[in-house]
């Protein structure tokens, strides 16, 4: 059996369980519930705070897991990622009051608060940055009002709670995270059974990030309609009882579906319809 972990609180939790639903897999419907196991997959799942799972991982005592990118990196242990997951996406950046840090230098000396202590003292570090680096749990944007901090560095989506505390972010993004599927590293083959979890994800990824997309289009101008619609491997073009006309069919990303509608009009093609993919498998 593969063994996975998931995240059983926080901003990651509900997201990797509602993915790994979608990928055919039973999901825990009490949140008390700490073990799962999906017999029909082969797979047991292991309900784990997300910042400890990377630590599972590494350790090898479980088969993958899903965390964040951040917390991976945060946790310098020796795991790897897999696949990107495409949700619960941030920048990771430092921030401060807009009149005393406007740039990465500004920081040598100060105090820094953050949850990622490890990410950011090796950050810092590299950069020949000297300054105290103060960990937190979590409410880090609180710190300098509150007088234990002078710059911070945490996670930002919005920018919302930044804002809120009229802070400013400066410097590049340290990091751009999001939900990950982890291994161990260990110089191994991974696990087998992992490919069809990886296959099974990437399935729900291109399920989420495609539409299909049908039209009908003249024969003269197939060409140029199929080079704004080259589909993964090729455009389906089939024949229609009107020999004036082709039908086309192919996978479009979901992002640019009206864009793409309006240059195949602008072409000729017409009846154009699109619907969505409940699963796939590439
Ligand atoms: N607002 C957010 N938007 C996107 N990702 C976020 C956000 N807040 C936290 N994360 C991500 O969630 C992971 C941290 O999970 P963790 O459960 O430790 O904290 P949390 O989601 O903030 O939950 P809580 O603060 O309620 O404990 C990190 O990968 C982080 O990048
Ligand atoms: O840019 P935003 O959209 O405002 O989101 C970023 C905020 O969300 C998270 O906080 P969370 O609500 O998890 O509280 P915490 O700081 O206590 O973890 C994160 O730590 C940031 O504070
Ligand atoms: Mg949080």
């Amino acid at each position: 059996m593969l063994r996975i972990a998931v995240p059983n609180k926080g901003s990651l939790s509900e997201p990797a369980s509602q993915m790994l639903r979608e990928a055919g897999y039973r999901q825990r419907r009490d949140g008390r519930e700490l073990v799962l196991p999906d017999t029909a997959n082969d797979v047991e799942f292991f309900f784990l705070r997300p910042r400890d799972i990377a630590v599972y991982v590494g350790e090898g005592v479980v088969d993958a897991g899903i965390t964040g990118r951040d917390l991976l990196l945060d946790s310098g242990v020796d795991a790897i990622e897999h696949r990107a997951l495409g949700f619960a996406g941030s920048t990771f950046h430092f921030a401060g009051p807009p009149d005393q840090v406007t740039s990465l230098a500004d920081i040598h000396g100060k105090r820094v608060a953050t949850s990622y202590a490890h990410l950011v003292g090796t950050y810092l570090s590299e950069r020949g940055i000297d300054a105290h680096v103060v960990r937190l749990d979590g409410a880090i944007e609180s710190t300098i009002r509150l007088g234990v901090a002078d710059v911070v560095a945490d996670v930002v989506e919005t920018g919302g709670t930044l804002r809120a505390a009229g802070l400013h972010v400066f410097g590049e993004p340290i990091l751009h995270s999001e939900a990950v599927l982890i291994r161990p590293n260990a110089g191994e083959e991974p696990k087998a059974g992992l490919a069809t979890l990886d296959r099974r994800l990437h399935g729900v990824l291109v399920a989420r990030q495609y539409v299909l997309m049908d039209y009908d289009c003249p024969v003269d101008r197939v060409e140029a309609c199929v080079a704004v619609t080259p589909g993964l491997e090729s455009p389906t073009v089939s024949p229609l009882h009107d020999d004036r006309w082709k039908a086309v069919r192919a996978m479009v990303p979901r992002k640019q579906t009206n864009q793409i509608m309006d240059e195949l009009y602008e072409l000729g093609a017409r009846a154009i319809i699109v619907t969505g993919i409940h699963a796939s498998r590439l």
